[in-house]
């Protein structure tokens, strides 16, 4: 009897648990091994293994809701299908799908997570209808040669980072069927210009007499580190725009190391000390319906990946109507490649008074890790 067979004969106990012994049986403990992994690699898979992650990923519901939203709103499509979650965790997404009509479900993740992931999903009863296969997508042999969607929670900060995307993408390429689905199908980052005259204040001042000392070689070196917060939305004075967008369909790695222009205008008379980075986030659907969608934005619901912030060289004292313009390049970081080392160039245009001596040009470079 093949694997197929009993997904299709599997409707009671007994099969369940065959099922789950065959697979079981039938798969090493993890198709990579652990000291394959370098040291960074490592690093990265074993900030999955515990529980507390997962929770706080679980607990965004703007997250979690907008893919079982997703799920939910094309039944139709998952009916009957074979899925592939790619990077399982603790199997809440392999769980929607196959709740919402998924035929059998292939869910792959190298943390040890994967290993409560199995007791969670038997548990609830998908035993039968969930395959949960431990190790990295990469390395695993999937039980299809092809699958009909693609489902994956692989964002990070940033978008970008933890460079997850790479992995969706390897596994579009090698198993999506033509024509299949990858849910979430699109995403854009976007960025804005930002007031945040107290961090700079504080950092400063607390840099330039440390018991006495002066500590100020420091200052430029917080500059240089992204940071992720909450960034409230009165604070962001100009105008936003898209950095880049992504078709999941159609994106390649390389496409992943990017230069990207951006134009932004002041709103008001204020100070600009940050760019202020987003993104969103869209899942497929039928045509003339409004597909799931969610943004990371300042303006919407608070999420687990808040906002980034890029501190610039200097502040740009701005009137409303003057232009901050430039381009901001990333790459995954030679070193490791789940960090990002962006720089942003940026022209500021002042128009209003004393707008030579406003107006300014400068870059900074940034590694988020
Ligand atoms: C952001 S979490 C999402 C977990 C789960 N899908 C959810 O939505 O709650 C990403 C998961 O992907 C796994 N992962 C990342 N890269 C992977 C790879 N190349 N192969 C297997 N698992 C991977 C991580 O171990 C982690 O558990």
């Amino acid at each position: 009897m093949t694997l197929d067979d009993i997904i299709e004969a599997s409707t009671d106990k007994e099969t369940l648990n065959r099922l789950n012994k065959v697979t079981l049986d039938n798969t090493p403990e993890s198709a990579t091994e652990k000291r394959t992994l370098n040291r960074f690699e490592k690093e990265y898979f074993e900030s999955y293994d515990h529980y507390e992650i997962h929770q706080e990923m679980l607990q965004d519901s703007i997250r979690t809701l907008a893919y079982k939203n997703a799920i939910i709103d094309n039944k139709h499509l998952f009916k009957g299908k074979i899925v592939l979650d790619v990077g399982c965790g603790t199997g809440i997404l392999s769980m929607f799908a196959a709740k919402y009509g998924a035929k059998h479900v292939i869910g792959v993740d190298m943390s040890d997570v994967i290993d409560n992931a199995r007791e969670i999903v038997n548990l609830n009863g998908f035993g039968n209808k969930i395959t949960l296969l431990k190790g990295k997508l990469e390395d695993v042999e999937l039980p299809y040669d092809k699958v009909d969607i693609i489902i994956s929670e692989w964002m990070g900060y940033f978008l970008l980072f933890e460079s997850m995307l790479d992995t969706v993408l390897y596994a579009r390429d090698k198993y999506l069927v033509e024509g299949g689905l990858i849910f979430p199908d699109k995403c854009s980052i976007h960025v804005a210009g930002m007031e945040d005259t107290n961090y700079i204040q504080e950092k400063t001042r607390f840099w330039k007499d440390v018991y006495g000392f002066d500590y100020s070689p420091f200052i430029p070196l917080i500059m240089k580190d992204p940071i992720v917060d909450t960034v409230e939305r009165d604070v962001v004075n100009t105008t936003s725009d898209r950095l880049i967008e992504l078709d999941l369909h159609t994106v390649q790695i390389s496409d992943l190391s990017f230069i990207a222009h951006f134009k932004v205008e002041a709103k008001r008379n204020d100070r600009i000390d940050a760019i202020v980075s987003w993104f969103d986030i869209e899942f497929p659907c039928i045509k003339g319906n409004i597909p799931v969608a969610f943004s990371t934005g300042p303006n919407s619901t608070y999420t687990h990946w808040k906002q980034t912030i890029f501190y610039l060289k200097n502040t740009l004292e701005c009137e409303s109507g003057d232009s901050l313009e430039g381009t901001l390049s990333c790459s995954p970081n030679k070193r490791n490649n789940r960090f990002l080392d962006i720089k942003i160039r940026y022209n500021f245009e002042a128009k209003g008074g004393i707008a030579n001596v406003r107006s300014t040009k400068n870059e900074n470079m940034y590694l988020m890790s």
